[in-house]
């Protein structure tokens, strides 16, 4: 009890992308894209993001928010649908993760509000 008092925002960033990974089943988003078997990948995604990388960002306090985590959700999303194209298993995962992705970014704003 103490612990959720004293870090609720960290409980809350934590289990919001434990409950964002679950829904990545296919694991393609859980460590960076490989660019030593994609080397053309820097060609067009200027900044990778991934959920390892989301999850070191996270427990070195670089999210103060939700809002924060939101955005390397997004951009991990948008820089698939880039680099994929529509006809892939990857690009049509990522249009899945976005959107139930986003349900659980809307449950957590909600959450963290009453966090206050
Ligand atoms: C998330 C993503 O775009 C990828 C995840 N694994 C990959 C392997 C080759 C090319 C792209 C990817």
């Amino acid at each position: 009890a103490l612990e959720l008092k004293l870090t609720p925002a960290l409980v809350l960033l934590r289990s919001t992308l434990d409950q964002l990974q679950e829904k990545d089943t296919a694991k393609i988003f859980s460590q960076p894209v490989n660019l030593a078997e994609v080397p053309d990948y820097l060609e067009f995604i200027s900044q990778p993001m991934d959920f390892s990388t989301m999850r070191t960002k996270l427990e070195a306090h670089a999210y103060c928010s939700i809002a924060d985590l939101e955005s390397d959700f997004e951009l991990m999303v948008s820089n698939c649908l880039k680099y994929n194209s529509k006809d892939t298993m990857f690009h049509r995962a990522a249009l899945h993760l976005r959107e139930v992705g986003g349900a659980v970014l809307r449950h957590a704003h909600r959450q963290a509000q009453s966090i206050g």
